[in-house]
């Protein structure tokens, strides 16, 4: 048998003037962004795992964003797409963890020193997504004080209203009774239980076929969130299994502090509801 010649089947083999894959992508821009800071084995293993956990988040947001102005401009059926997709980012995100869970404490701790206070807590990306989500505590602004950029656009996201808030909206502009002062609420704040809030719900999931939108629409917003409980769960449970019980290198008590993330509630009436109808 003769061997295989791509380019006489037709495929392109000259990349002189011609754009090429490594220049659509930037290849080397991100293949030359890995720079270990020691001769530990694992390390190119971590630096990887985070890299590729902010393009995701990268996309997630990007997603995020659309699928916010989608709800926003009553087109609720283009934002499912998006939040579906959104889901499926963070099912990525859950199973890259098995690849760094490889990583012994006794590998982690031969790099652990160089991290110095580096820690994902300073991850603007994933306050960000946290911000838009509706986790909004301020306090977690201040470790990007130092940067005007990043404190600008963290600011403008807690100018925006939430995923959750442009929902609730939606629904109020399709005739459903959201209390006003779910409407006008001080965006800046985390997002509190409100009964009047899961009543609406409740009306939604007692009789899904009259408001088939909403609750298609509701179902989206358990699924995120079921999928991001779960990546602060198999992170959670990675710390636990690499480091124990030590304090954190952003300073935190660590599992303690992630553990208390852990119980953060996003779309609160979503939940209770399934108690109560
Ligand atoms: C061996 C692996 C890892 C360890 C031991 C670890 C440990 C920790 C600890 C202890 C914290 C608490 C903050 C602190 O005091 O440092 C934290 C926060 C955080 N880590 Fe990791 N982490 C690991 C991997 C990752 C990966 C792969 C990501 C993906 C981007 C990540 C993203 C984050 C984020 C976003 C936070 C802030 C969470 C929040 O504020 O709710 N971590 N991590
Ligand atoms: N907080 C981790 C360090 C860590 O995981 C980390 C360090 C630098 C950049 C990203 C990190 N990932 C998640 O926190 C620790 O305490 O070991």
């Amino acid at each position: 048998m003769t061997t295989y010649d791509p380019a006489a089947d037709g495929a392109q083999m000259s990349f002189d003037g011609r754009m090429s894959y490594g220049d659509y992508l930037q290849i080397d821009r991100i293949l030359t962004a890995q720079a270990p800071l020691s001769d530990a084995h694992d390390e190119m293993l971590f630096i990887i795992q985070h890299q590729t956990s902010e393009l995701w988040m990268r996309l997630a947001l990007h997603e995020l964003d659309a699928a916010r102005r989608m709800i926003a401009a009553d087109r609720a059926r283009e934002a499912f797409k998006m939040l579906a997709r959104i889901a499926r980012i963070f099912e990525q995100l859950n199973n890259a963890w098995d690849v760094l869970r490889t990583m012994t404490p006794s590998d982690y701790t031969t790099f652990r020193e160089t991290l110095g206070q580096s820690s994902g807590f300073q991850s603007w990306q994933y306050r960000l997504i946290e911000y838009a989500v509706g986790n909004r505590n301020l306090a977690m602004l201040r470790p990007h004080a130092h940067r005007l950029d990043l404190m600008a656009r963290l600011e403008a996201e807690l100018a925006r209203p939430t995923l959750y808030d442009e929902a609730l909206r939606h629904l109020a502009r399709s005739g459903l009774p959201v209390p006003q002062d779910v409407l006008t609420r001080d965006l800046r704040e985390p997002w509190a239980h409100h009964p009047g809030v899961q009543a609406v719900w409740e009306a939604v999931y007692r009789d899904p076929e009259h408001h088939w939108q909403a609750y298609e629409l509701a179902e989206k917003l358990v699924d995120f969130e079921d999928y991001f409980r779960r990546w602060r769960f198999n992170h959670l449970t990675t710390v636990s299994r690499v480091i124990g019980m030590k304090r954190g290198t952003g300073g935190t008590s660590g599992t303690h502090y992630l553990k208390r993330m852990l119980e953060v509630q996003l779309f609160p009436e979503l939940w209770d509801l399934r108690t109560t109808i």
